[in-house]
C-alpha cells in the first residue's frame, strides 16, 4: 500500500489518529493473496472512552452551527473524495478484494455522493409554524446527539458515508465501529472530513469486535445506534438500545426475490441476475439471491446465463480488467462453501461454478444452481457469496405468494415486458427496496432499507434525515392563560 493510502493508526478520534497497542491485534489480509497487509488494534474502554467523550463535546457545538456551515463541511469533504477516489479506491479494494473496476465507481463515488446530499440538504431541515387562532406551535427540528454507528464489511466507505453523512447533516457528531474485517477505509473518510473543516470529535473510527460494538450501543451518552450487519447481530444490538429506548436504524441481512417472466427481456434478465448475485463476488445485503424463471423462459435463461458467467474476468482485483475478486475473507469463502456442498447434497442441479479457483486467496467461481426448490437450504438462508439458486413457476399468484414466504424483506425485482405487471407485482411483495427491469441500483436519492427482519428505518434520501432528527414542537399563547382555581 502507498503511503498517501495507508491510514497511520487504529483509531481516528477527536479529530487526529490515535493508537493503543495495548488493544488486541487485528491483522488486516488482502483477500486477493492471503497476506497480512496491515494491523491495527481493538479500542480499550480508554480509546472507546476519548471517542464518545469527544463527540459529546464537539456535538454541541456542532449543533450550533448554521446548517449551511455544516453543509459545506459535507460538499467539501465530498470534493476530496472525488479528487482522490483512486487512492481511497485502492484502499477499499486492498480492505475488502471487490475488483477496482467495481471500487473505482461504486465506493468512494457513492459515500461523497452522500457528503454532497446530506451536505446540500443540510441547510434546509426546517421546522414548520402552526397557527391555532390567535396562538401558535412551531417546531424545531434538532439532532439526537451522539449517534453510533457500526458497519459491515462489503462496503466499508460506503457504509461509514451513509450513516455519517446524514448524522452529521443534522447535527449529530458520529462514533463509527468499522466490521474487524475491513478496518481501513472509514478512518479515511474521517481524516478526510477533519480536512473539509469538521470540528474535531464530530466523527471518530474505533476498531473492535463485537464487544467493542456493545460498550458503544450501551454507553448512556449515545442517543442512536445504525447497524448494518447480519440478522442475528441485529437482534442483540436492537435489544441492547431498546434497554433505553435509544433510537435505532437496522440494515440487516435478505434473501431476496428475482422474478423473471416470460415476456422479459432475456438479456436485461440475465444481466439483472449477473448483477444481483456476482457484483462484489455475491457480497451485497440485497442481492436477489432467489431467482423465479417462469417456465416458458427457463431453459433459454439458463444457457445464456451459464455462457455469460463462463466470461466473467476472475483475477487480480488492481487489474482493472478483473470484474469479479474473491470473497472477502477465508472465513466467509468457507461459510460459502458449505452451502454450495448443502446445495449439491439437497439435490439442486448445478449449471455454473461450484468450486473454489486453484490460486492464492479466497476465490470461488461464480455458481448457479437450477431446479431449486422453495425448501432447499441455499433457497432459504443468506448466503452472501456467488451464489444464485434459480426457482420455476408457473403463474403470478405463485410466485408472489413464494416470494414472500421468508422471514427476510430488503430487496424484490421484477422483469417483464408488460408494465402493468411489473407494477402489480412490485406492490404486492413485501420487500423495502424494489426493482422494475433492474437490478440492485442504490443511488442515494432513494431510500434503502428493509422489512421484516431485514430492518427498520431507512438509509439514504430525505427519510434518513427522520431517523436521525428529532421534532421539538412549542405551543406560543398569545393571551392570558387561563386555570380553574
Ligand atoms: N441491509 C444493508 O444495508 C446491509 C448492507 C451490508 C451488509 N448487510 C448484512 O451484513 C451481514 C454481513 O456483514 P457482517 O458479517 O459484518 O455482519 P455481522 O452482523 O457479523 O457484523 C456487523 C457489525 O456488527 C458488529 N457486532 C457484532 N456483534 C455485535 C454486538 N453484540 N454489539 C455491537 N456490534 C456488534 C461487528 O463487529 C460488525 O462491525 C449480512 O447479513 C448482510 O446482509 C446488510
Ligand atoms: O450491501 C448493501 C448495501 C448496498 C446495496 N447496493 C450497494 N450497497
Amino acid at each position: 500500500m502507498s503511503y498517501e493510502t495507508q491510514p497511520t493508526a487504529s483509531h481516528y478520534v477527536n479529530g487526529a489518529y490515535l493508537e493503543d497497542s495495548a488493544g488486541a491485534a487485528i491483522p488486516v489480509i488482502y483477500p486477493a493473496t492471503g497476506a497480512e497487509i496491515a494491523r491495527v488494534h481493538a479500542a480499550t474502554p480508554a480509546v472507546v472512552e476519548a471517542a464518545l467523550s469527544a463527540a459529546v463535546e464537539a456535538q454541541t457545538l456542532w449543533a450550533e452551527m448554521t446548517g449551511r456551515a455544516r453543509g459545506r463541511v459535507l460538499t467539501d469533504a465530498a470534493r476530496i473524495m472525488r479528487e482522490r477516489n483512486r487512492a481511497l479506491s485502492e484502499l477499499e479494494t486492498w480492505d475488502t478484494g471487490k475488483p477496482l473496476q467495481e471500487t473505482l465507481v461504486a465506493d468512494a463515488t457513492s459515500a461523497a455522493d452522500a457528503l454532497e446530499y446530506f451536505g446540500g440538504l443540510a441547510a434546509s431541515l426546517t421546522g414548520e409554524h402552526i397557527q391555532l387562532g390567535e396562538d401558535w406551535v412551531y417546531t424545531r427540528r434538532e439532532p439526537l446527539g451522539v449517534c453510533v454507528g457500526i458497519g459491515a464489511w462489503n462496503y466499508p466507505t460506503q457504509i461509514s458515508c451513509w450513516k455519517g453523512a446524514p448524522a452529521l447533516a443534522c447535527g449529530n457528531a458520529m462514533v463509527f465501529k468499522p466490521s474487524e474485517t475491513t478496518p481501513l477505509c472509514a478512518l479515511k473518510v474521517a481524516e478526510i472530513l477533519t480536512e473539509a473543516g469538521a470540528p474535531a470529535g464530530v466523527f471518530n473510527v474505533v476498531q473492535g469486535m463485537g464487544e467493542v460494538g456493545s460498550l458503544l450501543v450501551t454507553d448512556p451518552r449515545v442517543a442512536k445506534v445504525s447497524l448494518t450487519g447480519s440478522v442475528p447481530t441485529g437482534r442483540k444490538v436492537y435489544a441492547a438500545a431498546a434497554a433505553e429506548m435509544k433510537h435505532v436504524t437496522m440494515e440487516l441481512g435478505g434473501k431476496s426475490p428475482l422474478v423473471v417472466f416470460d415476456d422479459a427481456d432475456l438479456e436485461n434478465a440475465v444481466s439483472g441476475a449477473i448483477n444481483g448475485n456476482f457484483y462484489s463476488s455475491g457480497q451485497v445485503c440485497s442481492n436477489g439471491t432467489r431467482v423465479f424463471v417462469q417456465r416458458g423462459i427457463k431453459e433459454a435463461f439458463l444457457a445464456r446465463l451459464a455462457e455469460r458467467v463462463k466470461s466473467a474476468v476472475i483475477g487480480d482485483p488492481m487489474d482493472e480488467a478483473t470484474n469479479f475478486g474473491p470473497m472477502v475473507s477465508q472465513r466467509q469463502m468457507e461459510i460459502v462453501q458449505r452451502y454450495i456442498e448443502k446445495g449439491i447434497a439437497e439435490g439442486a442441479r448445478l449449471v455454473a461454478g461450484g468450486k473454489r479457483l486453484e490460486r492464492e486467496g479466497f476465490y470461488l467461481e461464480p455458481t448457479v444452481f437450477a431446479d431449486v426448490t422453495d425448501g432447499m437450504t441455499i433457497a432459504m438462508e443468506e448466503i452472501f457469496g456467488p451464489v444464485m439458486a434459480v426457482l420455476d413457476f408457473e403463474t403470478e399468484d405463485e410466485v408472489i405468494a413464494r416470494a414472500n414466504d421468508t422471514a427476510f424483506g430488503l430487496s424484490a425485482g421484477v422483469f417483464t415486458r408488460d408494465l402493468s405487471r411489473g407494477h402489480r407485482v412490485i406492490g404486492k411483495l413485501r420487500a423495502g427496496s424494489c426493482f422494475i427491469n433492474s437490478y440492485n441500483d442504490a443511488p442515494v436519492e432513494a431510500p434503502f432499507g428493509g422489512v421484516k427482519a431485514s430492518g427498520v428505518g431507512r438509509e439514504n434520501s430525505k427519510a434518513a434525515i427522520e431517523h436521525y432528527s428529532q421534532l421539538k414542537s412549542v405551543y406560543v399563547r398569545m393571551g392570558d392563560v387561563e386555570a380553574p382555581y
